[in-house]
């Protein structure tokens, strides 16, 4: 018996120590020219899986916004050690079929022990296709990297937490959460010691290869200047209390004020009050600023999913039992109709 134990416990040792040095293969999403944060969060993310960890950043494209994005990338973060660039128009939009080829072409020659996306839109889209190519079973939502194949992960709506080891061959494929593997932008790299920037060979690329069932039809996205829900350090979010789009414009004049990004639940977006891409939770977007503010806001599990791990959490109900009082580090029993308009008295405008 006790040697069986012994046996158990050396196998499971020499497995967590199997991979000391890994290859990582970072799924990078541009705009404008510059590689998105929560790409470079998965930079931040692939220093956990080991002290001798090589990071190469795939991004792919068509034109000058491409090139700009590379130079971006080779001289953003100290951890990339190579750019790999996609450069073709079959590449233009970041649709999934196309990327998921392209994955599987680029680790047919790199031989990555590791693939990281970011566990938004873009990465959820295509790690699952690329890991039906690849054979593998993806691990997602990683919060917490304990290991080369040691990851933490929600469950439950984010209720429990729950420690995978990934057990199959190379490549793991990962997404990540890049609120829990923040990125801050730091001086650049000198021109002299930027990342090298090397063309992917897509001569086995077929035409196929980039014909998929989705295709492109447009692009719709806010113009505003507020900052992106997902990096914001402060978001004001508001529920169904609002009761409508017109009176939801008193969130966006307080997040104005505060130079916030807004939120809305999931009963907000429904009823219309405001588009689908503000919505914070399950469904929506994991957030994690410095200080959220809710108003009119229950609670619900599914909301509390994507906005608990904020480190200051401020919120406004009339019903003294709301579940968001549960959470809540500050919390006003009161009228939303009263407390914003005084709140947008009293507070400064933004300079
Ligand atoms: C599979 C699944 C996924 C989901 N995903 C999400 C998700 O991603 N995000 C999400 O948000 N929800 C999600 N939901 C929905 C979720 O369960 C709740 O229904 C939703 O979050 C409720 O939104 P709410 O708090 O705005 O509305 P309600 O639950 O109706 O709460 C409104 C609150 O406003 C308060 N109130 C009313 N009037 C005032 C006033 N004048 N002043 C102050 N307070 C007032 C009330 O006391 C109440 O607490 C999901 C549900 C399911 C089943």
């Amino acid at each position: 018996m006790a040697m069986r134990a012994m046996v158990g416990a050396f196998r499971k040792r020499s497995f967590a120590n199997r991979s000391l040095s890994t290859r990582t293969l970072i799924l990078a999403e541009h705009e404008g020219g510059s590689v998105k944060a929560s790409s470079l969060s998965a930079v931040e993310a692939a220093k956990f899986l080991g002290e001798d960890n090589s990071v190469s950043l795939l991004l792919a494209g068509s034109g000058p916004s491409l090139e700009e994005a590379a130079s971006h990338a080779a001289s953003c973060h100290p951890s990339i050690s190579q750019v790999l660039l996609a450069d073709s128009d079959k590449f233009t939009y970041p649709l999934a079929e196309p990327w998921a080829k392209l994955v599987h072409v680029v680790q047919q020659k790199g031989r990555y022990s590791h693939i990281i996306a970011g566990s938004g839109s873009f990465g959820k889209n295509i790690l699952p296709r690329a890991a039906a190519l690849l054979d593998v079973s993806p691990i997602t939502d990683v919060t917490e990297i304990s290991g080369s194949h040691l990851f933490v992960r929600p469950i439950y709506a984010g209720n429990a937490l729950c420690t995978v080891r990934y057990t199959g061959s190379d490549p793991c494929l990962l997404t990540i959460r890049s609120t829990s593997f923040p990125w801050v932008s730091i001086t650049s790299r000198s021109d002299s010691n930027a990342a090298l920037i090397e063309k992917v060979d897509l001569s086995t690329f077929s035409e196929d290869d980039a014909i998929g069932k989705s295709k492109y039809i447009s692009l719709s996205s806010q113009d505003t200047e507020r900052p992106d829900l997902g990096n914001a350090r402060v978001v004001i979010t508001g529920g169904r209390a609002l009761k409508s789009a017109e009176n939801f414009t008193m969130i966006e004049k307080l997040a104005e004020k505060l130079g916030a990004a807004v939120g809305a639940t999931r009963a907000a977006v429904d009823a219309g009050y405001v588009p689908n891409e503000l919505q914070v939770g399950q469904t929506g977007k994991i957030v994690a600023p410095e200080l959220y503010m809710a108003f009119g806001v229950s609670g619900a599990i599914q909301h509390l999913a994507g906005m608990r791990d904020s480190k200051v959490i401020v919120a406004v109900n009339k019903d003294a039992d709301a579940p968001i009082f549960q959470v809540a580090d500050y919390g006003i029993v009161g009228d939303l109709f009263k407390v914003i308009p005084e709140l947008l008295e009293k507070l400064p405008d933004k300079k």
